[in-house]
């Protein structure tokens, strides 16, 4: 389980994320809304142990993300918002290099087992040349290497066409409903968010999502 306890962010004098307290279940997808500059890939940075946070505790499977940094980190998978993957390799050049950094180490055929399971089969082909969708795919697939528990998704579908959207949203669900992982996941697609995830977070001051999402008849949390 994920813990996060009265979580306050500040940039000097400007405070971010203000006494932010959720849990999360294993299984469970969580939806991370809010107006640009809310806070959403802040939060992200922090639960995946790249920012510290002002205030607050983090708690995941009962350790203290603060002090069990490293270990912390093998159960994390995080997706940024910016592609990070080598454009000149191929697919299977990829995942081999991102395999030899990663904790755990999986045989070629679990690395390509991996990509087909998000429908993404141009094993071969450089990365340059494959569309904005299947980079992300792509992108996914590494953060999935080494088995974490918990995703972080920053807009892991932003740009890409509704097949590949599908196709993401259905495998996510599959993660979370067959192998118990635990999806955190920031998009401004409202209606892929009420349609992926089990409860939505919305951050910022402006009621507007809250409002949008009081009909979708999932749980909200606001802060
Ligand atoms: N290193 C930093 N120093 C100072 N301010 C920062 C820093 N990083 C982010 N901010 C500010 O914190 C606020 C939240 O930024 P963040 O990127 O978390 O928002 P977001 O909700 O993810 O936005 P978007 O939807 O545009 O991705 C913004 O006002 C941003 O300018």
């Amino acid at each position: 389980m994920l813990k996060v306890t009265t979580l306050t962010k500040a940039y000097g004098k400007k405070t971010v994320l203000d006494q932010i307290s959720f849990s999360v279940q294993p299984g469970e997808i969580i939806g991370l809304v809010g107006e640009n500059g809310a806070g959403k890939s802040t939060l992200l940075n922090i639960l995946a142990t790249l920012q510290k946070p002002t205030n607050g505790s983090i708690h995941l499977h009962d350790k203290l993300c603060q002090k069990e940094k490293q270990s912390i980190r093998k159960a994390i998978g995080y997706v940024p918002q910016d592609i990070a993957i080598w454009e000149e390799f191929t697919v299977e050049e990829n995942m081999i290099f991102f395999e030899k950094l990663a904790w755990k180490k999986l045989e070629i055929k679990a690395l390509r087992q991996l990509c087909l399971d998000m429908a993404l089969d141009k094993w071969k082909e450089p990365v340059k040349t494959l569309s904005g969708g299947m980079k992300r795919k792509l992108n996914l697939a590494i953060s999935l290497i080494h088995d974490p528990t918990l995703l972080l998704l920053d807009e892991p579908t932003v740009g890409i066409d509704l097949k590949s959207r599908k196709e993401i949203g259905a495998y996510l669900r599959e993660l979370a409903s067959a192998q118990g992982k635990m999806i955190l996941y920031t998009s401004h697609d409202m209606d892929e968010i009420i349609h992926l995830c089990d409860r939505i977070i919305c951050i910022g001051d402006d009621p507007f999502y809250e409002e949008i999402l009081i009909d979708s008849g999932k749980e909200i949390l606001s802060f």
